[in-house]
């Protein structure tokens, strides 16, 4: 595309009469610029992206775009935010890849990636070929891809959904973070249903306030609806049950399908029955009633999938098909995964890192625990510390046996984490293995028949980052190995 025509997409202050060089991609990272690339400088937490434009023409940039003047032999266009505008050229370059697609995205503290996966096996049991952008991976038609990050930026994202109409795709799910919220990172995407699961304390390192983070995610429902395309109805889907639903509602311009347990709402659960081999309810769905039958456990599971129910009617999908797909669903790896060794006692490994995802699963081991619940959790470091003490406080309050330990403490000292976590329970039980390995030997250790173990955080990472370095760790097949010590191979 010529550069001219793809600054037709910016405001026409941007318009630039001089050069039109053909564009070929467009980067922000001046390692990955090639001839014809349009380069983005962005100020990033690390380093500014302007310092790199120089190299970027070295390695072959047609044109810049920058948030101030910068003195090189190719077109550089000035714009107020960077990150925005390459969000609008993206979409604009890859042809507006979200409006050839069902774009459902998930926003909300916890959730998002068991609920997106629920919804890919939806549409799969339908024949669809689905794309998928999440925590896990990146997935287009057969193809998965490794993700740095939840939602990724601008570029990388367009890139994706154009590939994903390349290989005729027709629904794309996509876990929508509040970082790519507040940085732009969404911009351009074109939602036909935004679900909101919940919101609780996480990310205050990078949103401040919980006001700011609430801000965040309500852009996600206040954007759904402007870029409505003519018979292409938008629905917001939110949880009757959590407080920041009244504002989305509020602030979208959407139909709004909402979902719930305790409060009044279009997709209701009632009568739960959670026990150690999964979850039943009834669902009433407008007039519709139904009995169902869950191989996942935990009132928080109904959440997800009632929005994925919500969803997937929202999409005109049935509701029997839907139901069916959701009862086959064992569960996600790394969300309450049973690891099965031959022992007597349960041992999960669950991604709970957040304050409420940690009290969510411990009131679910709970409901079936017969006698003494261990867990084994830590913090990440260089990441939200205030969660510290009172995860600390949830682990003492609601496990016989909390054991703090290391999670990915990245460039901070791990025994420091660890110091601020004990912050939060003076005074009460606890053990601190400061190694991850030793904490999952001891539990398993200890552990008797009527007991369960929960190794919380982790969940389907297979990594401990200490320092620079990237570490190969897996609490699943350290608990394995554990439990193989102990009880031997059968
Ligand atoms: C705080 C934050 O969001 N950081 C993101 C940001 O990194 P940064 O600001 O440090 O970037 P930087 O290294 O300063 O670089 C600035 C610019 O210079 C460019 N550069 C840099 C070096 C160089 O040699 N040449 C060059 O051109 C970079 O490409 C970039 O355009 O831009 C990077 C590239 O897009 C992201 O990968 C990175 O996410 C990091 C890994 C991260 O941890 N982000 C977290 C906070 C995050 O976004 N998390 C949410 C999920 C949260 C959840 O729900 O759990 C997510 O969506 O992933
Ligand atoms: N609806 C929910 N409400 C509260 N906690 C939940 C819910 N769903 C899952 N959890 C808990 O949160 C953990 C993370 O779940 P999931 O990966 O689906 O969330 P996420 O929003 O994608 O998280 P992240 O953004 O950190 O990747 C689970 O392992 C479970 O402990």
């Amino acid at each position: 595309m010529k550069l001219q025509k793809l600054l037709s997409y910016l405001h026409s202050l941007f318009s630039h009469e001089g050069e039109n060089p053909e564009i070929t991609s467009i980067e922000n990272d001046n390692r990955k610029v090639k001839d014809g690339s349009l380069f983005v400088c962005i100020k990033g937490y690390t380093v500014d992206g302007h310092d790199f434009a120089q190299s970027a023409v070295e390695n072959g940039a047609a044109a810049v775009i920058a948030e101030r003047e910068l003195d090189l032999p190719v077109p550089v266009i000035v714009v107020r935010d960077s990150s925005r505008a390459m969000a609008v050229l993206a979409d604009a370059f890859y042809g507006h890849p979200t409006q050839k697609l069902r774009l459902i995205g998930i926003t909300g503290t916890n959730g998002k990636t068991t609920t997106s996966h629920l919804l890919e096996k939806i549409f799969e049991d339908r024949h669809e070929k689905t794309g998928l952008i999440g925590t896990m991976y990146t997935k287009i038609a057969d193809k998965v891809y490794e993700t740095k990050n939840t939602t990724p930026d601008s570029v990388t994202l367009q890139k994706a959904f154009h590939e994903m109409t390349e290989a005729s795709v027709s629904t794309a799910i996509m876990e929508v973070s509040s970082h790519a919220l507040e940085l732009g990172r969404v911009h351009g995407c074109d939602y036909d249903i935004a679900v909101f699961t919940n919101l609780t304390q996480d990310h205050l390192d990078f949103h401040k306030t919980m006001d700011r983070y609430k801000q965040a995610k309500s852009l996600f429902f206040s954007q759904l609806g402007n870029a409505y395309i003519e018979n292409r109805p938008k629905y917001a889907v939110l949880n009757a049950d959590d407080e920041a639903t009244e504002d989305f509602i509020k602030a979208t311009a959407a139909t709004v399908v909402t979902y719930g347990i305790d409060n009044e709402a279009d997709i209701r659960a009632k009568d739960l029955k959670i026990d150690a081999n999964g979850t039943s309810f009834i669902l009433t769905a407008g007039k519709e009633e139904r009995y169902i039958q869950l191989k996942l456990i935990g009132k928080f599971s109904v959440y997800n999938v009632l929005s994925a129910i919500a969803a997937s009617l929202c999409a005109g999908n049935d509701i029997d098909d839907t139901i069916k797909s959701i009862e086959k669903i064992k569960g996600v790896a790394g969300r309450f995964e049973l690891v099965t060794a031959n022992q007597a006692f349960p041992v999960i490994v669950d991604y709970a890192h957040t304050p409420d995802s940690l009290e969510n699963v411990l009131k679910t081991v709970a409901e079936f625990a017969e006698k003494k619940i261990f867990v084994i959790v830590g913090c990440g470091g260089d990441r939200d510390k205030t969660k510290r003490p009172i995860m600390a406080e949830i682990a003492c309050n609601l496990a016989t046996d909390p054991i703090f330990t290391s999670d990915n403490p990245r460039s901070e000292d791990a025994a420091q984490i660890l110091r601020d976590m004990e912050a939060g329970v003076a005074g009460k039980e606890y053990l601190v293995i400061e190694d991850r390995r030793q904490a999952i030997i001891h539990a398993v250790s200890k552990a008797e028949e009527g007991d369960v173990i929960l190794i919380a955080g982790k969940g389907h990472e297979t990594y401990q980052l200490v320092g620079d370095e990237v570490l190969h760790f897996d609490d699943r097949e350290e608990a394995e190995k554990a439990i193989r010590s102990r009880f031997g191979t059968v």
